[in-house]
């Protein structure tokens, strides 16, 4: 085979060139798909998609003709890149059609999801069912919408996602690799990736369950003791979010010290008539301040920043990179709330992402790993979401900087960041099983809700059976995203977090913490993200942070000042026991 370094450069420009254009036709047909769902526009996308998988195909194959051992690094990574396709390897071309074809299926279920408390009273997820559990402290209303929406996604797609599941346990699609599991762990390029995750968890879990503790208890007051378990499990309709998976929204209930101003700045914002651009501006804003790359004009042009009215629309955030170098847009039904200024961070953090990688070769154009990619705009949010940041951009205004303040923002952000990690690690350890085959199709509820109990500590407010599918309502299950890259990512956003903060030159606790106007951290931040998947993550992380393994200590040192609160105000109640309640038996 060939080991010609003349000939193999051509192949690659060559890769380069035609993978602009590929890829930028395969993304504008997802696109038209994603901004409205019609038969037409999914078959569209279907089709498109196996020419775009049949292509990577061909160029794969090509590229395995080549001898690489003479190669040097940079080129044998490109190489490596481009026979690495996963699923788009498949050489049944039925099949893949298929394939393809179940998980347009499943999103446009999960995506047209609506709850229906009466006969012609029936609401979508954004913004009706997530308002109501941001703001409802009605259990039965809230109980409801909890089983509605699981009726209405899950339970709809548990067959059709069995056959997905069919496509990716051994011998898997993604050639060279024994399940998709494998193939999406392959991506850390650690084979310790999955113990490391575990020994993490581990590390962080004594913090989730002094939170779990004070929230159980103060909800037991809210809601009365009779509806919560005797195993110390907090029924999950409760917690302020449709999975249970941040609980910032409870912030009114559980501020330690309730006469300091709140920190949820939601109904400021409204006040001020923001707007949803003017949420995505102030994000801008924040780059611009750094010194980084700021939105093009494109981006404000093409990007869809609110739901559409007359027409349905895959409403989970996302955003995009048509891969031209110049056209990047995010897509989200934002609404006035806090938690969407928080998400618009958290997109826009992607879309700089991809300003800084965008010359790089096609096949490095991602994140150092998925957990970087999805760190980038939480960073950011680190800063401006503290009382000194918000007081700064006008939406704290009468905000007196005190250490009982300074307790209630940690609690805010401990609702948000700590809250999510059982939820963060759990996804994935439940889909890793099944790709591994482990958990077959008729226990996918029983071993979902092991890990919701065991590793959560939260119960179903109604009983679960095999006929449910409960893993189906949320997002990613049904639109195949990957999970565990938000665990990794909330452990390197405060290594991150403090790296920058110190090169700012910021003195004092993590916590109050604004990197804002700082060009000597937008500068070393631009550098880091500007290497894409260029170089192994490690030494990304090792440039930004003097590190080259993920630590949770920054994590920690965050929020030691309120487990210390915490241990004072629980006691010894704190945990639960490992079975489940309420779960129905198969009948
Ligand atoms: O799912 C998301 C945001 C969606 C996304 O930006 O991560 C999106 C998911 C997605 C991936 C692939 C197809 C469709 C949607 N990811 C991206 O848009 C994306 C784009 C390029 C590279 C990597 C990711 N957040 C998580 C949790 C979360 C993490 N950080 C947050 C900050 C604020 C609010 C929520 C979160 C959730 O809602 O459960
Ligand atoms: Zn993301």
């Amino acid at each position: 085979n060939n080991s010609d370094v003349e000939e193999a450069s051509l192949f690659l420009e060559e890769y380069n060139n035609v993978s602009q254009t590929t890829f930028n036709r395969n993304m504008e047909a997802a696109w038209t798909f994603n901004t409205n769902i019609t038969n037409e526009n999914q078959k569209k996308m279907v089709e498109v998609q196996l020419e775009t998988d049949l292509w990577q195909q061909e160029m794969a194959n090509r590229a395995a003709a080549f001898n690489t051992s003479a190669f040097n690094a940079t080129m044998q990574r490109q190489f490596y890149k481009i026979k690495d396709i996963g699923t788009a390897a498949m050489t049944d071309h039925g099949k893949l059609q298929k394939l393809n074809e179940v998980l347009s299926d499943m999103e446009s279920i999960y995506s047209t999801g609506k709850v229906c408390f009466a006969e012609n009273d029936c609401k979508p997820l954004d913004p009706d069912i997530t308002r109501l559990f941001e703001t409802s402290r009605d259990e039965q209303k809230l109980r409801i919408a909890w089983k509605g929406w699981r009726d209405q996604t899950g339970r709809k797609m548990r067959d059709l996602y069995t056959t997905f599941h069919s496509f990716c346990v051994y011998p898997c699609v993604c050639v060279g690799y024994a399940d998709t599991g494998a193939y999406w762990r392959s991506w850390y390029e650690m084979d310790t990736f999955d113990q490391e995750v575990k020994r993490l968890f581990e590390q962080l879990k004594p913090l989730y369950e002094q939170l779990h503790a004070f929230v159980r208890q103060r909800l037991k007051k809210q809601y009365g003791a009779a509806i919560f378990p005797q195993t110390g499990h907090i029924p999950a309709h409760l917690l302020g979010n449709m999975w249970a998976q941040s609980w910032n929204s409870l912030q009114d209930l559980l501020m330690p010290f309730p006469s300091k101003p709140i920190l949820d700045v939601t109904e400021e914002m409204v006040k001020q008539k923001y707007t949803p651009r003017k949420i995505f501006e102030v994000s801008d804003d924040f780059f611009k301040s750094l010194g980084m790359i700021e939105m093009p004009f494109e981006f404000w042009n093409k990007s869809m920043l609110e739901r559409p009215a007359g027409r349905e629309v895959v409403c989970h955030a996302s955003a995009w990179d048509f891969y031209n170098g110049r056209d990047f847009r995010v897509k989200q039904c934002t609404d006035i709330t806090m938690d969407h200024l928080s998400t618009a961070h958290h997109e826009m953090g992607h879309i700089e992402y991809f300003l800084q990688y965008r010359n790089q070769p096609l096949v490095f154009r991602d994140g150092a790993n998925p957990g970087f990619h999805e760190a980038v705009g939480d960073v950011i949010s680190l800063s401006v979401e503290t009382p000194k940041h918000l007081n700064k951009i006008g939406l704290l205004p009468n905000y007196v900087e005190d250490n009982e303040t300074d307790i209630n923002f940690l609690m805010a952000m401990a609702l948000q960041k700590i809250a999510f990690l059982p939820f963060g690690y759990l996804i994935d350890q439940w889909r890793w099983s099944v790709f591994k085959g482990v958990t077959k199709a008729s226990d996918y509820n029983k071993a979902w809700w092991n890990l919701r109990c065991g590793l959560q500590g939260v119960s179903p407010p109604v009983p679960r059976s095999e006929e449910d599918f409960d893993p189906g309502a949320k997002y990613h299950i049904p639109g195949n995203t990957p999970y565990i890259r938000y665990f990794v990512s909330y452990v390197l956003q405060f290594q991150f977090h403090k790296a920058l903060c110190g090169i700012a030159g910021h003195n004092g606790p993590l916590h109050t913490c604004d990197i804002y106007n700082s060009s000597a951290a937008g500068q070393k931040l631009s550098a880091m993200l500007s290497k894409g998947s260029s170089q192994v993550w490690t030494e990304s992380l090792k440039e930004l942070t003097g590190q080259t393994t993920m630590s949770a200590q920054p994590l920690m040192d965050y929020f030691q000042p309120l487990l210390d609160y915490l241990r004072a105000a629980n006691g010894d109640e704190v945990g639960w026991s490992d079975d489940c309640p309420s779960f129905a038996d198969p009948l």
